[in-house]
């Protein structure tokens, strides 16, 4: 199997609902993103998928959360924009898009600061 990983990043504000303490309150962070997929097989010139068709279907994504007021976005109107739910918006997502690709989308890392960050990934059945 072959694992591949692009990183990418995007700005936007936030606040948890029912955070007991200051992150109840609107504040913002530089999101780094890192996504996972592999693949089993190599196309004809012995690549996954290229990595800049990585970064944008990615990039396409998260323009969207963007310098954005997430609580303000979809679905994060109904759910918290934690780094978890964004992370899984994004697994999703990208799922969705990249069915033309020979790969799987295989993990979404956000990391909200240096130090934290949250993983979305479906166990293989
Ligand atoms: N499991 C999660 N925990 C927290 C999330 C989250 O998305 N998932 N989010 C937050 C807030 O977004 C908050 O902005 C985090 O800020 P804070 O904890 O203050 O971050 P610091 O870097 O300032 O924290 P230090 O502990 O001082 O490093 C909170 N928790
Ligand atoms: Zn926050």
């Amino acid at each position: 199997m072959y694992r591949l990983m692009i990183e990418t990043s995007f700005a936007s504000a936030h606040q948890l609902r029912g955070y007991k303490g200051k992150c109840e309150n609107l504040h913002g962070h530089n999101w780094k993103v890192q996504v996972y997929v592999t693949t089993e097989k190599l196309n004809e010139i012995d690549i996954a998928i290229d990595f800049h068709d990585l970064k944008k279907l990615t990039n396409d994504i998260i323009s969207q959360l963007d310098h954005k007021f997430l609580n303000d976005v979809f679905p994060f109107t109904e759910r918290n924009p934690s780094s978890e739910n964004i992370a899984r918006w994004i697994f999703e997502s990208l799922k969705k898009k990249s069915t033309e690709y020979n790969i799987t989308v295989s993990a979404v890392t956000v990391w909200e600061s240096e130090t934290a960050s949250a993983t979305y990934y479906e166990e293989l059945k």
